[in-house]
């Protein structure tokens, strides 16, 4: 399938989805709690579905209702099955794998063709060392894990992913001896973290920092039930305040932000640096100017802020420089090299780094199609990029039930020449 983007002026008021990354969180803390939780404002999308698939796997009851989602376990882990599609989820297959090597039986974890390639040896060979077997022919989906693990020490490398840190964190607690947790080398994407031990904070768990994403104690605890509010998601505003900066003409979002930290909501600093002033009113509007700074962000803490940071080059005076986001290249798809490549079609001029992306305006505007590879934040940004230029095609517009479902009908409320 294919979206057609054309030229449009976005007015009116959107609403932003709920956060992704707490979604997943509450939902696997409540199965792995004794007792009922009622999760409520929660992302129901392909991602998070596959979220409660395999906490229901793992023994949890849940019910859905609208965005409230109930779930009831015994808080141990009772496997209901051997296998586990994590679909296109990162997230799940990462949590989901620390979670198995917390019963005894064997669980085989897979998930779709874009799953499939992204990388799990480190959390396999942390595991590994916590007694845990592990298998998986080349450090990839599918993984075997047979548990169970009793706890101990554990040390892993932080370059790749934070999802395995979180993942170990998370399973720590319910292990016999918890863990400590030794994290090599300079951790990405650190505020992941943050998330997710102030998520554990809220299902009664400590863990105890030795050293800021460096080193962990996790002692064994039981969590407990809760009553959760899913905040607004960052990463999805991110992507509204893109089309906002260059689409937009008295466009507004409305979100319920709430105190949970969130690493993407530097999009709103980035976004001042640029030269666009942002008012966090009821409604969050912003004013933009003709022409953006240009200037250099590190997206080290970021990653999922490359695609719509890297659209905002259609209007920008100066280049927009990218740098310190390798890891976004083990993506649902390699993003700078997509970006790269995709951008320059509708004459973006772009320069692609191992780390990041240098990129400057085009000197002419050209309508392209632009293949967003089944990745839904490539499919957003693209889509936001095409509407500037005109007379563009985007690829796979069903991506984006990953992460935000309503995308293509909500914009289309406020304007959006999107035609699937
Ligand atoms: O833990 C999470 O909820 C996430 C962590 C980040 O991944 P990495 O830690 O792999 O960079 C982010 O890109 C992803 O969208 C969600
Ligand atoms: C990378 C993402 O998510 P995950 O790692 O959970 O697939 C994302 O949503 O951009």
């Amino acid at each position: 399938m294919k979206c057609k983007a054309d030229k449009s002026i976005l007015s009116g008021t959107i609403s932003c989805p709920p956060n992704k990354s707490y979604s997943h969180r509450a939902i696997f803390l409540a199965a792995l709690a004794n007792g009922k939780s009622v999760l409520r404002n929660v992302l129901l999308s392909r991602d998070t579905l596959a979220t409660v698939n395999a906490c229901k796997a793992f023994g949890a009851k849940i019910e859905i209702d609208g965005s409230t989602v109930t779930v009831e376990s015994t808080g141990e882990i009772i496997p209901q099955t051997s296998q586990i599609d994590a679909s296109n989820s990162g997230t799940t297959i990462r949590i989901s794998t620390a979670i198995a090597s917390l019963s005894n039986k064997t669980i085989t974890l897979t998930g779709d063709a874009s799953l499939q390639k992204r990388p799990m040896q480190p959390l396999l060979d942390a595991l590994t060392q916590l007694g845990v077997e592990c298998m998986s022919t080349d450090g990839k989906p599918p993984v075997t894990i047979k548990g169970r693990s009793e706890g101990g020490n554990t040390h892993i490398s932080g370059s790749i992913s934070s999802q395995f840190i979180s993942a170990l964190l998370i399973s720590g607690t319910r292990m016999k001896n918890g863990i400590t947790l030794e994290i090599d080398g300079e951790l990405v994407s650190k505020p992941y973290l943050d998330s997710t031990i102030a998520t554990m904070k809220k299902f009664g768990v400590t863990v105890n920092t030795i050293s800021p994403y460096k080193k962990y104690n996790i002692p064994s605890q039981k969590y407990t039930p809760a009553d959760f509010v899913v905040p607004s998601d960052f990463s999805s505003m991110a992507l509204l305040l893109s089309a906002a900066v260059l689409l937009g003409e008295d466009m507004s979002i409305n979100a319920s932000l709430g105190d949970l930290p969130q690493g993407d909501r530097e999009i709103l600093s980035y976004l001042e640096r640029l030269g666009v002033k942002i008012n966090l009113g009821e409604k969050i509007t912003l004013v933009s100017p003709k022409l953006l700074n240009g200037g250099r962000f590190d997206l080290s803490n970021n990653p999922d802020l490359l695609p719509p940071m890297a659209i905002l080059a259609l209007k920008t005076s100066k280049p927009i420089e990218i740098y310190n986001v390798k890891h976004a290249r083990f993506k649902e798809t390699d993003r700078i090299a997509i970006l790269a490549k995709e951008l320059a079609k509708i004459g973006i001029i772009v320069t692609e780094k191992e780390d990041g992306l240098i990129l400057d305006s085009p000197k002419a505007l050209k309508s392209a199609e632009l293949e967003s590879l089944d990745d839904h934040r490539l499919f957003m940004a693209f889509s936001i990029a095409g509407m500037f230029v005109g007379n563009c095609t985007i690829t796979d517009p069903d991506s984006v039930d990953v992460s935000y479902p309503t995308f293509v009908e909500d914009m289309r409320k406020i304007g959006a020449n999107l035609t699937i």
